[in-house]
Order: C-alpha cells, then structure tokens, then sequence
C-alpha cells in the first residue's frame, strides 16, 4: 500500500463498502482473493516487468514476450496453479502473444470439433505444451467472408490423406496469431475436396513445423506479416502468413465431430446444423466482451483517479485550483464510462452463463438456442468492443496533455486494444448478423410465432408499438419500468421500420442492402437494450454491502440515461418518448453525476487493479502522479546522453553553418 496517498480524501468520501464492491465486481468473494493473489505473483516478479515496452524493437518485445510467455509457464507447473488461476496469471501478464492464440483457439478449435478420439490425441500434448497451435483461418483475400476461404484440403484415397494447398496468393493465410513465428501446429480452415466435389469449409490439423529444429516443415512457407499500429501494443504477437504447396496430412487430421470423409472418400455429414463449425469464434466472442470490461475500467481508472489529482483553474487568490474531476463536461464525459465499465461486466458475466447453457444443450443435441447464442455474441462483441476503443481514447484525452505520453499507459492500450473491433468477426459484418435474425423475427411476428429469450420483448408488438412514456418529472426516469419501456419500444419499432422499408424492396436482398445503415442502428438499439435490461436484472438481486447496490443502482441509471440521451434522434423519430421527457432524462442524468462524483474514486479502486496491471503513472493507486511523471521521463533511451547521437552529424554542422553565415553579413 502506499505510503503517501494524495487520493485519501476522494476516499474518505465514498458512502459505500468498496471491499463489498470489489466483490460484486469480481462475482465472488473468491474470485476477488484469487485474482488478487495472482495480481500480486505477477507485480512482484522482475521477469514480468512492462515499463520499457513500449522502448523494445520489434525484435526484443517478441523475444521478451517468449520469455515471458515460458516464466508464467514455469511458474504455473512451480505452483502447481489450478486453471483459473492459470488463466489469471497470463491476463495480469498482460502482453499478447502465442499463448492467447494456443489456450484461446486452438484447444477450444479441438474440444468443440475433434472427435473423443481426436481430442484424446492431441489435447494433452497441447496442454503440455509438446505442440503449440494458433487458429489459421483468414487468408489475405478472405476474412469476413468465411464461406469464400480458397485453400483446399482435397482427399486423396490411394494414401489415406488429405493435401492442403494454397491454390492462389489470395489463399494465402494472413493474420493468425502465434503462426508468425511460435506455432508448430495449427487448426486450418480449407475447402474439403472428395470424389470431385467442394463441400466447403472444414477444420484440419496441420504440422508447419518441425518438433526438433522448429524448421517449417516441406511445402510450407511461414512468416510474420510485419508491425502493426503503435509502440508495443500488439507488435509483441507474431501474425503470421503461411502457404501450402501440397503439404499431405493423414485423413484423420480433419476435425471429425461434425462431419466425416470415410476411407473410401465418403462423405458424411452429422445431423447436426452446419453453423457448429463457427463454434469456436463464438467462444471467443462471448470471452471478448468479458475483455471489453476489463480494458475500459482500465482506462476509466487512470482518467478517473487523474481527474482526482489534476487542478486546473478556479483559484481567484492564489488558493488551490479546482480538481478537473469537479467540472461538469468531465464528469460527463467520463462517469457513463465508469457506468458503461459495470455495465459491461454485468453484461458479459450474463453472457458466459448464456454460453454454457447452450454448450450443455448442444451436447444434449438441442439446436434450438444456436440462433440467440450467434446473435447475442455477436451483437455483444460488436458494440462492446466499439465502445471500449472509443472510451479508451476519450479517457487519453480526458488525461490532458500527459494522457498522450506512453507513461500514461493510455496510448499502448488503445493501440492494443482497437483490433478487437475487427478480429473475430468485424464489428459491422457481425451487427449485420443481429440485423438479419431481427428482420427475421418481425417478420414470423405476423405468423403468430412467440420469440423467445433477449428477443422476447418483440413479442409485445401490439402495446410496443404504440405505448407512450408515462414519464412526467426528471425522478420518473430513476423507475426502470420506464427506462425498459422505452428501450423496447425503440428497439422494436426500429426494427418494425426496417422490416417495412425492407419490404418495399424488389427483393428482401435488395432491401436488406439498401437498408443496411439503418439496420445496424436497429441492431445496436437491440443490444443496448439487453445490456440495460441485464443492468437492471442484476440490480434488482440481492447486493449484500453497506451501499453497494445503491451505487450500481446509481450506475444502471447513469447508462441508460446516457444512451438514451446519445441516441434521442432513435427515441423521438419513433415517437417513444417526447422532446420534454428527453429533456428531464438529461436533467436526471445531471443530477446523478452529482451523485456519482464523491464515490467515483471509490469505484474504480474496486476494480482492484495493480499499478503494474494498470502500467500508468497517472492512475497510480497513490495519486503521487507528477514525481512518477518526472523520474519516467529520464528512463527514455534519448536521455541515456545529454548530447544527442546525430549532434555532431547533423546539429553542430547545421550550427555552425549558419553561424559562419552571419558572421559574413
Ligand atoms: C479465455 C479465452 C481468451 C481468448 C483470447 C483470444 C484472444 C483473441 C485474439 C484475437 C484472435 C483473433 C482471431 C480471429 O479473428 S479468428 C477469425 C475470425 N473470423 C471471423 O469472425 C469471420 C466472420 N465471419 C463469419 O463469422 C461468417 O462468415 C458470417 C457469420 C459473417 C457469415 O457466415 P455465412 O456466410 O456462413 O452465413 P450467413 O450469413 O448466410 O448465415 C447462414 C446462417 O448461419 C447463421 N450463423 C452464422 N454464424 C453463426 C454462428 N457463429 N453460430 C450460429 N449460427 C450462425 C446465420 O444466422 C444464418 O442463419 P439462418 O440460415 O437461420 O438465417
Ligand atoms: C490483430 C488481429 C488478429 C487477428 N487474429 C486472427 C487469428 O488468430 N486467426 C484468424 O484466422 N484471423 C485473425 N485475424 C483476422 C480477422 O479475423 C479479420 O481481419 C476479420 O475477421 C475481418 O475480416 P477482413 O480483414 O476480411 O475485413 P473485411 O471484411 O475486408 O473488412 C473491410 C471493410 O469492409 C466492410 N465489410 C465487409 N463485409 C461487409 C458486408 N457484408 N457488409 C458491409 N460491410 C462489409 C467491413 O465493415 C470493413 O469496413 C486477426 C485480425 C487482426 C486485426
């Protein structure tokens, strides 16, 4: 704990129990110990340090992130640590590499499309690590279009194997994390090819290296596909490209779970939909949003508790200036951050639930919930992550000028952090996804056809379509009656106006195309919907600790107001609400910042994050920022010598020709 703590009075003022809320944060009492426990294993080890990282070449960050990436290992077989506590270690490691590709991917890739047998075979050499695997499906030419990938797996029954080829330099794998440069193996996704016919898209296991000299294996060409955006950031991963020149595999390394090729070139599908083969980019989706919290209450805890220390202004007579946390634009700007952070925690917890309840029906052969689990991932994933990018940079500049240093911790999380709106599924490809199952579900409304879970709603079609707000004084707007209402009927009728405008079309493609704008914005209003409506869900359980559920309440309010107020235009153009009610939301949501603001500090310490988790001299757990600041700057490599390499090559020369200059005049 600090010795100095400048932010002891932002404490002193919060009306609530943070132990109680760090625990409603972390979801059990448990969780909290456990995460703290491996916070700290990780903070106290020299090996893990993450100050100069951003100073590596590109060439050190890899290394050091190999290093890293084999001390976590030893320490977890040292510790004999549990998974979840394994998986804790590397999320506090906090550098992306092989590892989140190998764990994250490919055993998932195995585990929901090997067979038993498969999966007896290759998960304990994976999770020992003998093999190392990433997850290659994108290719140069082909990323969001899954259906249009152009390798090929084709079936050649004399020898029993499958040759995988990259027909084209589109066909070229491009993007995989881990391929680069770790992987020995990997989960390829090609065209299965058998007696003449495409049957499209299938997952086979593929050795690119070799298990002695990590030499790519023949027929393989590998690489790393170059930098990418920021200093550090995600430039410790090693994106990979990777070709195949008739590289044979034994038939038994396709992914059999969901289909099969005989020894004869039979092919067998499983009675099973087809979609199962996305399965393991909807794991993935599900764990991005749970991401999504954890990288915005990052940057909300640096802007927040900066915003505690930073004065600026306000002082008539040389007295103190007022703590930019106190001006009103601020608070605005930053406490629907701080809400949207619990929101989204809420949210992705609801959804991991929702993820595990269909695995366990999917196993139990039960497809019926396949549809909500693509669509609330899917959704989830997209405005989650969109909204974290954005916030991230309006927390740098919430932070001033010392928000766009690299010490700030700011700049390298963002430039980590805003891929997650393209990979796994772009986020406007995967809201188009949500739009179409929307217009799919107004348009069974007709037949009678109840929808069910986060699209039940649409079910009340009759009263949603023409209720109108009761809301008639700013308080009104703290009932989350009203705030449900409203969001439903917004959600439903967008949807409805898409669905005929979609209509009028010469064909429903055509419509979808031409509407498509319109559609993400029907579908963004559909997931805010469900976020609100987990928010208020979760509110209404029991909270035990002194003023814990007071202040989520508060924050339930503050994000819902606050969308509501960013998207009047969705409100008042379907006539949900009218411009006086928009109004008193805007007065309610005023008054609820005042509410917020003596807590706030409060709230981002029950994140519970380490200084070396948050890896920013602003948002130190002390306060103490401007020394931190001072000592940081003198650590950059440009100030190792006080005159500069170059002075004497190019500022003396430059100098002293302009001197002999004057001295000529
Ligand atoms: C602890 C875990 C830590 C994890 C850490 C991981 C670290 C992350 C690092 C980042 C790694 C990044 C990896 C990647 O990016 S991997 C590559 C990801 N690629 C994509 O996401 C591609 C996106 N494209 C698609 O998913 C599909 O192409 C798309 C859905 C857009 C279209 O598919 P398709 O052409 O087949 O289909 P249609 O649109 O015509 O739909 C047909 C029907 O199928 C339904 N559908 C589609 N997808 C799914 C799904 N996933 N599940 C269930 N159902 C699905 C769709 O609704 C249609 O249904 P109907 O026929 O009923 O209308
Ligand atoms: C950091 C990073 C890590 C990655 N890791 C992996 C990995 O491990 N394994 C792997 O296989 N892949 C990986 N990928 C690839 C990633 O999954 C793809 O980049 C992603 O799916 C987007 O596909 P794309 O690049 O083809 O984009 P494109 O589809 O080409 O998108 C370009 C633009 O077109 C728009 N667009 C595309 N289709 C439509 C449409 N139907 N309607 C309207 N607009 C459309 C998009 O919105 C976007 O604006 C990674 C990517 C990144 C950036």
């Amino acid at each position: 704990m600090a010795e100095v703590d400048h932010l002891a009075a932002e404490r002193a003022t919060a009306r609530f129990d943070v132990e109680e809320m760090k625990v409603a944060w972390a979801g059990s009492r448990h969780a909290v110990h456990v995460a703290d426990r491996m916070a700290r294993l990780v903070a106290s080890d020299p090996v893990f340090r993450k100050d100069n990282r951003t100073m590596l070449s590109r060439k050190e960050l890899f290394k050091d992130t190999l290093r890293k990436a084999a001390h976590a290992w030893k320490r977890i077989v040292e510790l004999r640590l549990t998974e979840e506590e394994a998986d804790l270690l590397r999320q506090y490691v906090d550098q992306p590499g092989y590892v989140d590709l190998h764990w994250g991917m490919f055993v998932p890739a195995i585990k929901g499309q090997g067979t038993e047998e498969q999966q007896h075979k290759w998960l304990p050499l994976a999770y020992k690590f003998q093999i190392i695997g990433c997850y290659a499906q994108t290719e140069l030419g082909h990323g969001s279009n899954v259906q249009g990938l152009e390798t090929t797996a084709t079936f050649d029954p004399k020898t029993d194997e499958f040759v995988i080829h990259s027909p084209t330099l589109t066909s070229s794998k491009w993007w995989p994390g881990g391929l680069g440069k770790a992987s020995t193996h990997a989960v390829v996704y090609a065209r299965l090819i058998t007696e003449g016919k495409d049957y499209g898209i299938h997952g086979f296991i593929v050795q690119l290296r070799s298990l002695e000299d990590h030499s790519p294996l023949p027929g393989v060409t590998l690489g790393d596909i170059g930098g990418k955006f920021g200093s550090g950031a995600y430039n410790s991963m090693d994106n990979g490209v990777l070709r195949f020149d008739h590289v044979r595999i034994p038939r038994d390394q396709m992914l059999m779970r969901l289909s099969q090729v005989t020894r004869e070139g039979k092919y067998v599908h499983s009675n099973v939909p087809k979609q199962l083969l996305y399965g393991t980019m909807v794991y993935v989706r599900q764990s991005i949003v749970a991401d999504a919290s954890k990288a915005l209450s990052r940057a909300v805890c640096i802007a927040v508790r900066y915003s505690a220390v930073r004065k600026q202004f306000g002082s008539q007579d040389g007295g103190p200036e007022t703590q930019v946390l106190n001006y009103k634009t601020q608070q605005s700007r930053l406490f629907p951050l701080l809400a949207s952070a619990y929101a989204f925690r809420f949210v992705g917890d609801w959804l991991n639930w929702l993820y595990t309840d269909v695995t366990q029906k999917l196993e139990a052969k039960d497809f019926s919930t396949l549809q909500e689990a693509h669509a609330c991932t899917a959704g989830l994933k997209a405005v989650t992550t969109s909204v974290t990018a954005d916030a991230i940079e309006e927390c740098r500049k919430l932070c001033g000028g010392h928000g766009y240093l690299n010490s700030s911790g700011l700049p390298e999380l963002f430039a980590v952090y805003v891929p997650a709106c393209t990979y796994e599924g772009d986020n406007v490809v995967l809201l188009l996804q949500v739009a179409r199952i929307l217009m799919k579900t107004v348009s069974q409304l007709a037949s009678g056809k109840q929808p069910v879970g986060t699209m039940a709603y649409m079910g009340k079609v009759q009263y949603l379509m023409q209720c109108k707000s009761a809301v008639s004084s700013a308080e009104d707007w703290l009932n989350p009656d009203a705030i449900q209402e409203a969001f439903e009927a917004r959600a439903l009728r967008m949807a409805v106006n898409c669905a005929q405008n979609i209509s009028q079309a010469a064909s429903q493609e055509e419509g979808f195309y031409e509407r498509s704008p319109d559609l993400l914005e029907a579908a963004v209003a559909h997931i805010q919907l469900i976020i609100v409506t987990k928010f208020i869900e979760k509110v209404h359980q029991e909270i035990p600790g002194h003023g814990v559920k007071e202040q989520l309440q508060a924050l339930c309010n503050v994000y819902a107001l606050y969308i509501l107020h960013k998207h009047l235009g969705d409100f008042l153009a379907t006539g949900c609400i009218t411009p006086r009610q928009g109004a008193l939301a805007n007065e309610q949501l005023g008054k609820l910042y005042a509410q917020v603001r003596p807590n706030a500090v409060a709230l981002v310490d029950a994140f519970n994050y380490t200084d070396h988790y948050l890896g920013s001299v602003l948002g130190r757990y002390d306060g103490d920022v401007y020394p931190a600041l001072y000592e940081e700057a003198w650590k950059d490599p440009l100030n190792e010598t006080v005159v500069p390499e170059g002075y004497h090559e190019y500022l003396r020369p430059l100098i002293k020709q302009q001197q002999l200059k004057l001295s000529r005049l």
